[in-house]
């Protein structure tokens, strides 16, 4: 029999969920508007299951209490079939976890200390744990890390220029949305894998957004660092900064930790320099100035990190777009690879429009995929993994 395995991927205020039996999709969808106006949206592939309301302020008051919403939903679709798994998507993984884990008491203590380094997503990850092993006492608990795929990248990425003790301290670049390279990775493999082989940038370009020198599927360096506001900036995360920002912040201007924490991490990005908002979607619907200043700054640090990839993998071959914006926002792509001819790249505008697979030109010597990313397929993927060896030892 299929195992069923429920996939949560817990934000700060959505709980996106996938229950699959085997490998095929019986259900999707997910709690919105927690902390604001609590939502849940699902679809079963199977049958005429369907929900979409607002949930009351009670179901929504919490992730646990919202989960427990969803409970005699997912009851009714499995028809006394059990839940054999739940796998979390677990942000910040630290030095230890390199790889997925079955979730003890432990290792839940280990990644609660870890809440201080990823503040938008630690702590709900770890509240969708909680929830989850309330409501499916009997399923095994897997996490899988974002930051566990760079694990393995080279020192010069790993380390900042600072001293040494720090470093084997764990203050170390750790590198993020490891789970949607990894499917980006293992989908190019299967797909294309002459371009798994060759030298590979992807942009996963989200509310948050990274992007990942790879070679055969090996993460070689990344812009996230130690924690997920470095490198590009995000909906609301300013991506790189000086780090004397921080200490003007802290002393000339007198803020506390707290609110220089909420600066950085909820009113900057998008939202802080077009002072619209922090979704694409408005941004490149508005009219204001603003908003195109801040897609202009947004493309112009994916076009500086995409040269400084291209030079650090000693040439490119691939470059993949993906996450909400990577795969949705035509004007973004297009920014992102206008004049970029120097570097043999060249995309067709009617393909970027329809947003192709392939919107390289048949000319451009580096092709340019826009791939859906799965980080829900892939928590699956190693969750089965888990069950499986566990009951080979069983
Ligand atoms: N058609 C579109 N055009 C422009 N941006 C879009 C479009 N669809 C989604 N987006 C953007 O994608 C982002 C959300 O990406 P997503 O990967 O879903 O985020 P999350 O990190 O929360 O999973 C938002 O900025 C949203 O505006
Ligand atoms: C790590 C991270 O930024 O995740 P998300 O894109 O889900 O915010
Ligand atoms: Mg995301």
């Amino acid at each position: 029999m299929d195992p069923v395995i429920l996939v949560l991927n817990s934000g700060s205020s959505s709980i996106k969920f996938t229950l699959y039996s085997g490998d095929t999709v019986q259900l999707k969808g997910q709690i919105s508007g927690l902390g604001a106006q609590p939502h849940i949206s699902l679809a079963s592939r199977v049958s005429d299951t369907r929900v979409d309301r607002q949930l009351s302020a009670d179901e929504g008051r919490s992730h646990g209490a919202s989960l427990a919403a969803l409970l005699p939903v997912l009851e009714q679709e499995l028809g006394g079939r059990s839940v054999d798994a739940v796998g979390h998507r677990v942000v910040h993984g630290g030095v230890t976890h390199t790889e997925p884990v079955r979730l003890t008491a432990e290792i839940l203590e280990d990644l609660k200390a870890l809440e201080p380094l990823a503040p938008l997503h630690q702590p709900h990850n770890l509240a969708g744990i909680t929830a989850a092993r309330e409501a499916f006492p009997e399923a095994m608990q897997v996490a899988c890390f974002d930051t566990a795929f760079h694990r393995s990248h080279p020192w010069v990425n790993d380390t900042f220029a600072l001293p040494r003790p720090l470093y084997d301290e764990g203050v170390r670049r750790y590198g993020f949305h490891g789970l949607s390279y990894e499917y980006i990775c293992s989908y190019l493999k299967q797909a294309h894998p002459e371009l798994y082989k060759g030298r590979l940038v992807v942009a996963h370009l989200g509310n948050g957004a990274s992007m990942c020198a790879i070679r055969e599927g090996q993460s070689i360096g990344s812009t996230m660092g130690f924690t997920a506001l470095d490198g590009l900036p995000m909906g609301t995360r300013c991506g790189q900064l000086d780090p004397g920002v921080v200490l003007y912040l802290l002393t000339t201007k007198g803020m506390s930790p707290d609110a220089v924490s909420d600066l950085l991490y909820k009113q900057s990005g998008l939202k802080g320099l077009s002072g619209i908002s922090q979704d694409m979607r408005t941004l490149t619907q508005s009219d204001d100035p603003k908003a195109a200043e801040a897609i202009d700054y947004f493309v112009f640090r994916i076009r500086r990190e995409l040269g400084g990839m291209a030079a650090v993998l000693s040439g490119l071959d691939t470059v993949v777009f993906t996450g909400g914006i990577g795969e949705n926002a035509v004007l973004v792509r297009e920014k992102v690879c206008a004049g970029q001819e120097w570097l043999g790249l060249e995309i067709d505008p009617v393909r970027n429009e329809a947003g192709a697979e392939m919107i390289s030109t048949d000319t451009s010597s580096i092709n340019v995929l826009v791939i859906p990313t799965d980080e829900e397929a892939m928590i699956r993927r190693h969750t089965e993994r888990l069950l499986g060896s566990a009951a080979a030892g069983a």
